[in-house]
């Protein structure tokens, strides 16, 4: 509960701002009611058609996941999936050096996780050549050190986020508080609300869809300001909660995560969070600062490097990332680190470049694991609005991004791009950057989040 209400604070600046347009809408015609409201039940108004809007609407499911999301494996536990491990990256001809390591057989097994003292769910796997376990990401104040392996971030507020029992039951059944006010629900409301949800970011579709399923059969209904928070929640979490997924642990080591982004996004900040974090988890990570055109930028992996204890390899000034990368791959099986970080440069003003230059990194380190990359993390900023979802289509061109971190829900209006980011594309969200600490890194949890954007109390 604490950590919601952490999260919460730091959306204000989202939740406000969707917490006063609603006041607006609700109090312009809205009228204060005493006692019980609407009796909620079975209204015999003839009202279960939402009316005209759905027309409109996109409907649930039509292009929520418009690539097939490689998600084909078998949902092992909680919020393990494993990722299928895309292996699709652009890269015609690997094997320009034979190098045929040891260790890259495919192991489809399923088999127990041997390892982890804790229970690994470790589910029957068909598809994925790798197990994975569970992202070690933990609750900002958890202590660190020990291998969990399992994620904390149950130990969270569960409670905030779980489908409150009585939610629908208190939006239907009571919720009188004396002198709430509550408008019928009519298009000019529900209009009213699409502007509001997409000034909040979410995007037309998005906005369409979440209103058109507020609206399913309560055209005509007195709402409250609370009570369409908490409906709106309820769509929102709904639409957030195939993609919220942690990063998957695979059980072959070093597991190479290759980092993408614009240049200020947040990279080396998520970076030195997570390696932080799994570190905390007792795993050891090697962190290589791919982005050799800009000191700037090294400096300030090292920085985070030092904060969260693992070690950055670096390169002269503009070498070739590739090269750094492919290094860091030996020294980082060398020393039988469990993760290899790469960061990597952000320069979209020219994607050719850019372009080959993912592609060099990933072909590269194949030589070394074919299987490498296993993770691409896309870092995107919330403040950068609906541009975020242009960046996505951007880099998915450019690397094959299995995930998303976004940053900077903190301090901004915008934070219902996560949900037109989530309804759009369908790619995992793995974390959420909520600051500039180490600890600012939370998993990402969709009712949480709900909860927190929509201003909800919980
Ligand atoms: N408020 C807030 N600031 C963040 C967050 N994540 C990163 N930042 C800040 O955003 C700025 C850019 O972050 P970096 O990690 O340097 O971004 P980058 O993508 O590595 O940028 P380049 O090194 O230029 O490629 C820094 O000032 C960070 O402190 C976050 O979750 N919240």
């Amino acid at each position: 509960m604490a950590f919601f209400k952490k999260l919460k604070d730091r959306l204000f600046k989202s939740s406000s701002r969707l917490e006063d347009g609603l006041d607006a809408i609700v109090e312009e015609g809205g009228t204060p009611e005493p006692d019980l409201p609407e009796p909620s039940q079975p209204d015999p108004t003839p009202d279960t058609t939402p009316g005209p809007k759905p027309a409109t609407v996109p409907d649930p499911g039509p292009d929520t996941t418009p690539e097939p999301e490689p998600e084909t494996v078998p949902d092992p536990g909680p919020s393990t999936v494993p990722e299928p491990e895309p292996t699709t990256v652009p890269d015609p001809k690997p094997d320009t050096t034979p190098t045929p390591d040891p260790v890259p057989q495919p192991d489809p097994g399923p088999q127990p996780a041997p390892e982890p003292p804790t229970e690994v769910p470790t589910p029957p796997s068909p598809t994925p050549p790798e197990p994975p376990q569970e992202i070690p990401q933990r609750p900002a104040d958890s202590p660190p050190a020990q291998p969990p392996t399992e994620i904390p971030l149950d130990t969270l507020p569960k409670g905030a986020g779980q489908p409150k029992p009585g939610l629908l039951g208190r939006l239907l059944g009571r919720g009188g508080d004396a002198g709430v006010v509550r408008r019928a629900l009519d298009d000019d409301m529900l209009e009213q609300l699409e502007e509001l949800l997409i000034a909040a970011d979410m995007g037309v579709d998005t906005a369409l869809r979440v209103t058109a399923n507020l609206a399913e059969g309560r055209m005509g209904k007195r709402l409250s300001t609370q009570e369409i928070k908490e409906l709106l929640a309820q769509e929102i979490a709904r639409i957030m909660e195939p993609v919220a997924k942690p990063m998957p642990l695979y059980r072959k080591t070093p597991q190479v995560v290759l980092v993408v982004g614009v240049n200020g996004s947040g990279k080396t900040t998520t970076i030195g969070k997570l390696a932080s974090q799994f570190r905390a988890a007792g795993k050891s990570v090697v962190i290589a600062a791919g982005d050799t055109f800009r000191a700037a930028a090294v400096e300030q992996l090292q920085v985070w490097g030092e904060r969260a204890g693992v070690p950055v390899l670096t390169a002269p000034e503009g070498s070739d990332p590739a090269s750094l990368a492919f290094d860091a791959m030996g020294q980082a099986q060398a020393e039988g680190a469990d993760l290899l970080m790469i960061d990597t440069a952000g320069r979209l003003q020219n994607r050719a470049d850019l372009m080959e230059e993912l592609a060099k990194i990933v072909r590269v380190i194949r030589k070394k694991d074919p299987d490498a990359p296993h993770n691409t993390l896309l870092v995107l900023d919330a403040t950068t609005g609906q541009n975020a979802l242009s960046q996505v289509e951007t880099f998915r061109k450019l690397a094959d991004v299995s995930g998303l971190v976004m940053t900077k829900l903190d301090g901004t209006a915008k934070g219902g791009v996560l949900v037109a980011l989530a309804d759009r594309f369908g790619l995992p969200i793995h974390a959420i950057g909520v600051g500039e600490q180490i600890d600012d890194l939370a998993p990402f949890d969709p009712e949480e989040f709900a909860a927190a954007l929509t201003g909800l109390e919980v």
